[in-house]
């Protein structure tokens, strides 16, 4: 079935930096007939008329398009951990930052895309990533795990000044085709990332909202993960005039997790192409 897409928007100049650049919207009936507002994520190289459901990754918003390839994961190496942004490896190939609260599950989402168990190190304990660290992916592409924000309850040592410390990563880094920004996806929509959310957004910084924990099905206090997920949209609807792409993922089933390699992969070959 073709959707019919009732407006698009797509900026012509295609800039690196630009966040805004493959967004459309649609409208359509959910099984009860009620008429909702959907935001799909349209990548470039496809035309709004175009897209049918068999192209829109399970979980997610995301529409796959022409630049998808293979995602594939067959080598990986650690390549740095760097204490400040200039002390970042240089080098000309893209990369994926992981960003989020601490503890949301970024290591844990790196070592299940990279099917390595303890290559990025996990915690139960907040604030264990206090570095940028580096992996080299198939010698051409590259995954950063950052620190967490908001551990408040974190080790002393551990509460460094997170604003200066990332933001200028984010804010200088050339070769950054996405952020991914990870939200708990088992607990309700949380202050301090839809704060995240407007930072990158208003800095122009582009980023795919990866839910975790999606496997959290019934958690001990709140909504599914299905309900959390669409009340964090709506509490940002306002705020974009196209929604990122998002995606539900859980470490712990595999659930997104090649949804979330193929997308990255068109991210990718359309930034290789540009
Ligand atoms: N149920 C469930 N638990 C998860 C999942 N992902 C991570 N966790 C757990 O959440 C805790 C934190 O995971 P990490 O991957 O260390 O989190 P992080 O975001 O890297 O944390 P920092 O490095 O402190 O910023 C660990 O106890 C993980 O086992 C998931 O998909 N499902
Ligand atoms: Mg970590």
């Amino acid at each position: 079935m073709m959707l019919s897409l009732r407006s698009v928007v797509l900026t012509p100049s295609l800039s690196k930096r630009s966040s805004e650049f493959w967004m459309s919207k649609r409208s359509m009936s959910t099984s009860s007939g009620r008429l909702v507002k959907n935001v799909l994520f349209l990548p470039p190289g496809i035309e709004a008329e175009e897209v049918s459901d068999q192209m829109i990754l399970p979980g997610s918003n995301i529409v796959v398009g022409p630049y998808a390839g293979d995602s594939k994961i067959k080598q990986v190496e650690f390549v740095k951990s760097s204490s400040r942004p200039r002390e970042c490896p240089v080098h000309q190939l893209p990369e994926f930052a992981f960003l989020g609260r601490s503890n949301v599950g970024k290591s844990s989402l790196i070592n299940s895309l990279l099917r390595k168990k303890q290559l990025a190190l996990t915690s139960k304990k907040p604030g264990k990533t206090q570095l940028i660290n580096h992996f080299l992916v198939n010698k051409s592409w590259y995954i950063v795990d950052l620190p967490g924000y908001g551990f408040a309850n974190a080790p002393e040592a551990a509460r460094m000044d997170w604003s200066s410390f990332t933001k200028g990563y984010f804010l200088n880094r050339q070769t950054l085709v996405s952020v991914l920004l990870l939200i708990d996806g088992s607990v309700p929509p949380q202050k301090i990332d839809l704060d995240c959310a407007n930072w990158l957004g208003r800095n122009n910084i582009p980023m795919t909202f990866v839910f975790t924990k999606c496997d959290k099905g019934k958690p001990a206090k709140g909504k599914r993960p299905d309900e959390n997920v669409r009340n964090f949209q709506e509490l940002l609807r306002d705020s974009y005039k196209q929604q990122p792409p998002w995606i539900m993922t859980s470490s712990a089933t595999g659930l997104g997790r090649d949804e979330l390699l193929l997308h990255m992969s068109q991210l990718r070959n359309y930034w290789d192409n540009e």
